[in-house]
């Protein structure tokens, strides 16, 4: 078990620095009169090629610190720095340009354009950053075909399976190759299928650098994740590094089909 470090100054250009830094964050929800907090003065720092996995009951702020963590949401007060840089000042435009070279978010409701192809919907990203529609269709075709997704190139979300809409968010997300993935419940709906693909897509992502945070209740997938937060009233209360000193055997993909299914 190790728990965070306090945040010292922020990053400077000397020395190798976190992908992603947090530091007394805080959200509460505003409902009519009733505030709910959501985040509580929370420290954080996520290096380049983690593969984290954020744990917690129900209602415990899971979802809402990934919205923070992708600038979906602002917090009340806090500091975040992504690749150096203090990011929650943003703008909403700084942060969609931000998103679209450098983080890739998977919903748990997919959010795919319903009237555009799945072949379009995962071109989108690549054009919005700027590639050419040649660029933009030969990465949609790699991703579809890596993702089982070819034969539905022509078809709309309304027409696909939860599990094929979950495999062609995941591949939208995907598309700009981000520094950073983040994905809220990825296997959350799938059967033993789908969540072993999503879940080979993911460890084929990080196996080439990449960064990755997810939020689960699934204990199974949280162990094929290098580093697992407990998340409890809005704080860390544990931060495990999994590995050869972890607790016991490390789940595979195959162990993880195998319990679901
Ligand atoms: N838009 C909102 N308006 C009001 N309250 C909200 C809103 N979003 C979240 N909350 C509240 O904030 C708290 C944290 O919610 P959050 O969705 O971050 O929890 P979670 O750990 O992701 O939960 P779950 O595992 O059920 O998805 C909860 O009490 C929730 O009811």
């Amino acid at each position: 078990m190790r728990r965070q470090e306090p945040i010292g100054p922020a990053p400077t250009d000397h020395g190798p620095q976190p992908l992603l830094r947090v530091a007394d964050l805080v959200k509460s929800h505003h409902s009519g009169p009733t505030t709910t907090p959501a985040v509580r003065r929370l420290d954080l720092t996520v290096n380049s090629g983690d593969f984290i996995a954020i744990m917690g009951p129900s209602g415990a702020g899971k979802s809402s610190l990934l919205h923070l963590l992708g600038g979906l949401e602002r917090p009340d007060s806090g500091r975040i720095w992504f690749q150096g840089r203090r990011v929650e000042t943003l703008s909403e435009a700084h942060w969609a340009m931000l998103r679209r070279h450098h983080i890739g978010i998977v919903f748990q409701f997919f959010n795919l354009v319903s009237t555009m192809t799945v072949a379009d919907n995962i071109e989108l990203p690549a054009l919005l950053a700027g590639a050419s529609p040649r660029q933009a269709r030969a990465r949609a075709r790699d991703l579809m075909n890596e993702l089982g997704l070819t034969d539905k190139a022509r078809a709309t979300p309304t027409a696909l399976s939860g599990g094929e809409q979950q495999r062609v968010a995941l591949a939208r997300a995907l598309a700009n190759e981000p520094a950073l993935l983040l994905a809220d419940e990825p296997t959350g709906n799938l059967d033993s299928r789908n969540t072993r693909e999503v879940l080979r897509l993911l460890t084929r992502f990080h196996a080439v650098g990449r960064t990755i945070i997810l939020v689960t209740h699934d204990a199974r997938v949280a162990a094929i994740a290098d580093r697992v937060l407990n998340i409890s009233d809005g704080d860390i209360i544990d931060d495990a590094e999994l590995g050869t000193t972890g607790p016991g055997p490390r789940t595979t993909v195959a162990d993880i089909v195998e319990l679901k299914g």
